[in-house]
């Protein structure tokens, strides 16, 4: 026998499914000598010859003090009494664990048979499994990818933990803590009821009359949903039976829930039905994806690249989905009105659905008839209801920023969480706006989320918003000021711009003034709105056509009013050529116009156009390069941090590949040359990518445009659109 394993002698005690399965994984990989106990002699002899383990044994002295660790696999209700066989002789070396799945009873058991837990047990157990039982099922990568919980006791020994952790990462688990009772309620609800629901069914149907034909013609759903049926009966028997309590807590839960089913059918009532199927369709959708990033490897650490050729010309006619910042606002708007709203071309795609889904958490029902349309029935402006779980926001700086000051003014309260960079990025201005006009916000140090918000009154949100304010934080401003006791006044540098006037209007929200505006809070009423193409992605494809000689691209309902009027101000400046083909219509102003080949001049903008049009920076940036001459943007270092960090990127980005971009006391010039190519990294920054694709297309030798996630997330349809208007991109993992 050797003893120079890591892991050392290790007893599995209950040589079934997932006994066997652990065994199974630490012998192949050679990290232990493994013996195997059960009270079926056959398992055992199986075990051996299937090479799941090296031994059988018997639960004596002289195996159990050999034992560097033993491992309790049995169905829960056995486990006291093996405890009772091992206890005579167990080291305090060693370490006892197990993998029930419920953590209460096996504790009870422990204190029972040893007085108190002894310092060297700590249950476990692996969220991985199936409806299979026996040595024969065994699978060595069955908790690959998979969480392994584990329960410390307060007296549990740190070392003897730390070789526990190590050894479920050894079988390809992810382990993570908590304390017994949360577990087993959590337990109760993601996997002790839907055995009990499935079982029952099964039963109830099998016994029905026409059971023979209930089962003949069972669809797929029948089957996805019962297959946990077919699990281990002495397993699931002992359970239910070691987690009364709390099974009883979440099945009186569900019990109510479906009695009120049952009554939405009898009174016909398709809206709640509609409202639960939605909710719960987006819920599950949201989690699957989570699923997947935990099995099949987290896609955000996925490198995606695109590559793209020297370009020859754009050409045909396009219509993009709908400004993604209307869209966003849109929604929300509509989900606090007192009403049905309508809103076609939304853009459903990135950030916006996070909106969507803490919207649907928090009682909001949104259909969807796809290619952006949407019906959305409001609750009011504090008809939200309290999320079962916290808001999580993820990576979207949007989603938070627009959330938070609808949240300050509802009714419960709430914790507002998110993912990844969100959470070392500090919210300052958004803070101070929110606490200064009376919210009740706490935050983490520093600013940083996650944040806890307590209902509140607010006051007013008047004055000048703090710092150069963001696209963001003066949408954070209107919306806070829909809350507000008093009418909002707001001065200074805050440009309303006319597409957000005209969306509040859209919601009978009246705002005056243009140097000093006031928003007059009251009550939204749904509306009917079509959005306007995405102005990012129209100017993209309009300057794509500009670069690219030969170009004739037609693009279809673009709005020109605020940012669009980048079309008649500011691209004309520059050499561009706008044919209107249309007049201007509705609420956006919106038209079609056509654009060619033209040579671009050089542009000199000032602080304020640079504020104005903050969000296409890196775009004009690129249009630069190309341009004849010198272009310069004056005024970028007094934006908010994060847009001077895009410029950074994009003018390292350009230098790298043969431009000419300096900074010269916080003035950027640019200097117009056509560059290489060669590797672009837009570090995950979204619209540095759009603008690096189109610098690509007009490279000499192209180049590749590095950590694409971000783009492909908000623009799902990118590939295609390029393929579509005839640019050689390609999408590389
Ligand atoms: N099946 C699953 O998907 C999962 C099961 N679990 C837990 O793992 C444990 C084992 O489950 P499975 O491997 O699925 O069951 P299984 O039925 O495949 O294996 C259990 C084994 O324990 C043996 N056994 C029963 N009483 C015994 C006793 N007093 N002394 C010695 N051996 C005894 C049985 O002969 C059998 O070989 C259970 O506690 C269960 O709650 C945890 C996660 C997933
Ligand atoms: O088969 C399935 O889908 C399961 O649900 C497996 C399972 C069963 C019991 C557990 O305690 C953990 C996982």
């Amino acid at each position: 026998m050797q003893d120079n394993k890591e892991f050392g002698n290790v007893l599995i005690v209950g040589l079934g499914m997932i006994g066997g399965s652990f065994a199974k994984s630490l012998k192949q990989q050679g990290l232990a000598t493994l013996f195997g106990a059960d009270r079926r002699a056959g398992e055992l002899t199986l075990g051996v010859s299937t090479g799941v383990i090296d031994y059988p044994a018997q639960l004596d002295a002289d195996t159990i003090q050999k034992m560097d660790i033993i491992i309790l696999a049995t169905p829960v209700r056995a486990m006291e009494s093996v405890l009772a066989e091992i206890k005579p002789h167990l080291r305090s070396d060693t370490l006892l664990t197990d993998v029930g799945s419920t953590k209460g009873s096996v504790v009870a058991a422990a204190t029972k048979v040893f007085g108190a837990a002894p310092e060297n047990f700590i249950p476990g157990h692996p969220i991985a499994g199936a409806e299979k039982s026996g040595v024969l099922a065994a699978n060595p990568h069955l908790f690959e990818k998979h969480m392994a919980i584990v329960t410390p006791l307060p007296d549990s020994d740190p070392e003897l933990l730390d070789r526990l952790h190590r050894l479920w990462r050894a079988v390809g688990a992810d382990v993570v803590s908590m304390d017994v009772e949360h577990h087993d309620h959590v337990l109760a609800a993601s996997s002790h009821l839907p055995h009990l629901l499935a079982y029952t069914l099964v039963d109830t149907l099998a016994n029905a009359d026409r059971s023979q034909d209930i089962f003949r013609f069972a669809a797929g759903g029948f089957r996805d949903f019962t297959r946990i049926a077919s699990s281990d009966p002495v397993m699931w028997r002992d359970v239910f039976l070691a987690n009364k309590d709390a099974t009883l807590a979440t099945l009186d839960l569900f019990t109510d829930r479906l009695a009120e089913m049952r009554q939405a059918i009898v009174e016909a009532d398709g809206a709640s039905m509609y409202g639960v199927f939605t909710r719960a369709k987006s819920a599950r959708d949201h989690f699957l994806r989570l699923l997947e990033q935990r099995t099949i490897g987290k896609p955000q650490q996925k490198q995606i690249s695109m590559a793209v050729a020297p370009a020859s010309a754009v050409n045909g006619e396009i219509k993009f989905t709908g400004d993604k910042s209307l869209s966003h606002r849109a929604l929300i708007m509509a989900a606090l009105s007192d009403g049905v709203s309508e809103l076609g071309n939304v853009d459903l795609a990135g950030d916006v659905k996070i909106t969507m889904q803490a919207l649907r958490d928090m009682g909001v029902v949104i259909e969807e008839f796809g290619h952006g349309a949407v019906r959305i029935h409001g609750v009011g402006r504090t008809g939200l209801r309290a999320p079962i779980a916290p808001v999580n926001v993820h990576e979207s700086a949007t989603s938070l920023y627009l959330l938070l000051p609808i949240l300050a003014g509802q009714n419960f309260p709430v914790e507002v969480i998110g993912e990844g960079a969100l959470l070392n990025t500090p919210f300052t201005h958004l803070l101070e706006l929110l606490t200064r006009s009376g919210a009740q916000v706490t935050s983490a140090p520093a600013d940083c989320l996650p944040f806890k918000v307590t209902p509140a009154v607010i006051k007013s949100v008047s004055g000048e918003l703090p710092g150069s304010p963001s696209s963001r934080l003066v949408s954070s401003a209107l919306l806070l000021s829909l809350y507000a006791e008093q009418d909002s006044e707001f001065k200074g540098q805050i440009a309303i711009d006319a597409q957000t006037r005209g969306l509040f209007s859209a919601f009978g929200v009246s705002m005056s003034g243009s140097q000093c505006l006031k928003v007059m809070p009251s009550p939204l009423e749904g509306a009917e709105i079509d959005l306007p193409s995405d102005l990012q992605q129209v100017i993209w494809s309009a300057l794509l056509a500009v670069l690219l000689p030969g170009s004739s691209l037609q693009i279809n309902e673009v709005s020109t009013i605020g940012r669009g009027r980048l079309l008649f101000d500011l691209l004309p400046k520059m050499g561009v050529q706008i044919d209107w083909l249309s007049e201007p219509q509705g609420l956006f102003s919106t038209r079609s116009f056509k654009v060619s080949f033209a040579k671009l001049k050089g542009i000199h903008l000032s602080p304020a156009e640079v504020y104005e049009y903050r969000e296409f920076l890196p775009l004009l940036a690129v249009a630069a390069v190309f341009a004849q001459g010198d272009s310069s943007f004056e005024g970028i270092s007094q934006l908010p941090y994060f847009y001077e960090d895009r410029m950074t990127t994009l003018v390292d980005g350009v230098n790298h590949i043969g431009g000419d971009c300096q900074w010269q006391g916080g003035v950027l010039h640019i200097t117009g040359k056509v560059p290489e190519g060669g590797d672009l990294d837009s570090a995950g920054n979204d619209l540095v990518a759009l603008a690096f694709l189109l610098l690509s297309a007009r490279c000499r030798n192209g180049a590749v445009v590095r950590d694409c996630q971000k783009i492909l997330e908000q623009i799902p349809n990118l590939e295609e659109i390029a393929v579509m208007l005839g640019l050689k991109a390609s999408v590389h993992i």
